[in-house]
């Protein structure tokens, strides 16, 4: 078989199979290809499946030109619409102890293959590290999908078991108010309570999962890379990049990709929900900034009770609002709503199982959003300036729900066993009050900050070409 011949440089992007890592990796696997890579996106066969299931069968068939999907084995079950797990610490450790061998079959299969480049560089997941186990004989540069405070957190954690401050000793540590002890010495971070690190670290178990996963593994992968990338902009998150930095000279803050990406090739998208689209619609008849979006992401699962909280919370708040609730929303169970909630809300309140987030936060009727601060719908809320209700579920989002209400000014903060009475409040202050104009004002400030961080010439977009460069360069 002839050589192949292409002198197109090739990257093989690798995303953990959950959604808040596929998209990023997908937007940033698009920024490259606009700039002349071929694209080899990796899926897991759960992941696979999914999509194939949320977009039908023909979905990785319908890609661009020099854009291909392959998948390996991920020692998941195979998902149907019935069986979707959110079971992420499972997730995360199958897929550790399972994808390396395939990931050595898939490279082998490309060094060899007569109708692809040959790869030049790897774009990994953080936390699918495996990719730096072995040397491949190209650079590996690992994507971190969480915030950079987030991250940063993540690389202090032996530091923080060294100084007494976890595991916890046991549950009651939780309640008791040691969650309010000041965090004052990790360079970078300001203005941090225990509470506000990443929710991963106040364990009371020293072997969780997710705590090696995605904090001790990455930490030790980190400087196995070639670089780092991370989903920010300078100006949004300076001081704590400028640390990160000072450890790893090699990093690319790119942020954020959802808007730079978003001109670029619509027709791939990573979405393992079945999207409605009436919601568009249905926003396009409400007058501009009157509706809250209320959203928790992928992975956020809610008791029966909390769910109830929040809907008569909404309800009486009296404003329109559009509600995401995933069908596995709620922890073992369907996540139904009483039929007379839907009679109060009728004609005022729509529910939908998945929408195009991104659309609707650019959308002129969309006023508020209350989500779970996972950092892609951080960064996409900041995109469009839209200010947020802050009802942090896990992981990263305890840390940026602190940045966006006390640094970003953008967000606040809502209990997170709040009840009907503080979800009506805290909405009725956001949507009217001079809380909610004052964080309107600061969302559009910046909307426009980052704008510029991806604009000509902005840090992000200086960033990305620097990336371009280097790993054309094969550094
Ligand atoms: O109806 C929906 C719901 C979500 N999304 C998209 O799905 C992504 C969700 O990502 P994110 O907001 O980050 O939430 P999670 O799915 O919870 O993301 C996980 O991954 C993130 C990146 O590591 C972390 O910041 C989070 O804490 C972690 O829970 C975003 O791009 C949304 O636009 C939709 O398009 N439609």
């Amino acid at each position: 078989m002839a050589a192949f011949t292409e002198t197109r440089p090739h990257a093989v992007v690798v995303p953990l199979p959950v959604q808040g890592h596929i998209n990023p990796h997908l937007k940033l696997a698009k920024l490259l290809h606009a700039r002349g890579f071929h694209i080899t996106f990796v899926n897991s066969e759960y992941n696979h499946r999914r999509l194939t299931l949320s977009r039908g069968p023909d979905w990785a068939t319908a890609g661009l030109d020099g854009f291909r999907f392959e998948t390996i084995p991920d020692g998941l079950p195979p998902p149907s619409d019935e069986n979707i797990t959110q079971d992420v610490p499972a997730l995360c450790a199958s897929t550790r102890a399972t994808c390396l061998a395939p990931f050595r079959d898939l490279m082998a299969r490309l060094s060899r293959a007569a109708d692809v480049p040959p790869v030049t560089c790897i774009v990994s997941d953080a936390a699918m590290g495996f990719t730096v186990d072995e040397d491949f004989g190209v650079p590996v540069l690992l994507f971190f999908a969480p915030s950079a405070c987030g991250c940063w957190s993540y690389f202090h954690f032996g530091e923080l078991v060294r100084r007494g401050y976890t595991p916890l000793k046991d549950e009651s540590f939780l309640t008791n108010g040691y969650l309010d002890t000041p965090i004052d010495w990790i360079v970078g971070l300001e203005n941090i309570r225990l509470r506000d690190l990443p929710s991963l670290i106040r364990t009371t178990d020293p072997d969780d999962v997710m705590l090696n996963i995605m904090v001790r593994r990455a930490a030790h992968d980190a400087p196995h890379a070639a670089g780092i990338i991370l989903n920010t902009f300078d100006d949004l998150e300076g001081p704590v990049l400028f640390a990160i930095r000072s450890k790893f000279p090699n990093l690319y803050a790119v942020g954020p990709v959802s808007s730079i990406a978003a001109t670029a090739f619509t027709s791939i998208s990573g979405n393992l929900w079945k999207e409605d689209t009436e919601c568009i619609k249905w926003l396009d008849d409400q007058a501009d900034g009157s509706v809250l979006y209320v959203n928790f992401g992928s992975i956020t699962v809610v008791t029966a009770e909390q769910l109830l909280e929040f809907a008569w919370g909404l309800a009486r708040s009296g404003y329109p609002f559009l509600w995401v609730v995933r069908p596995d929303m709620v922890r073992g169970e369907a996540a139904v709503l009483p039929a007379e909630f839907a009679a109060e809300v009728e004609g005022r309140g729509l529910l939908v199982g998945w929408c195009n987030q991104e659309e609707v936060l650019a959308h002129p009727a969309t006023a508020v959003f209350l989500s779970h601060c996972g950092w892609n719908s951080t960064l996409e809320s900041i995109s469009e300036g839209v200010p947020m209700i802050c009802w942090p579920f896990f992981a990263d989002q305890q840390t940026n729900c602190r940045y966006l209400c006390t640094k970003w000014g953008m967000g606040t903060e809502i209990s997170s066993n709040a009840r009907k009475g503080e979800v009506e409040g805290c909405i009725r202050e956001v949507m009217t009050g001079d809380k909610g104009r004052e964080m309107r004002k600061r969302a559009l400030e910046w909307k426009e900050r980052a704008s510029k961080a991806i604009g000509p010439g902005g840090s992000s977009s200086v960033n990305l070409e620097r990336l371009v460069a280097d790993l054309i360069r094969g550094r």
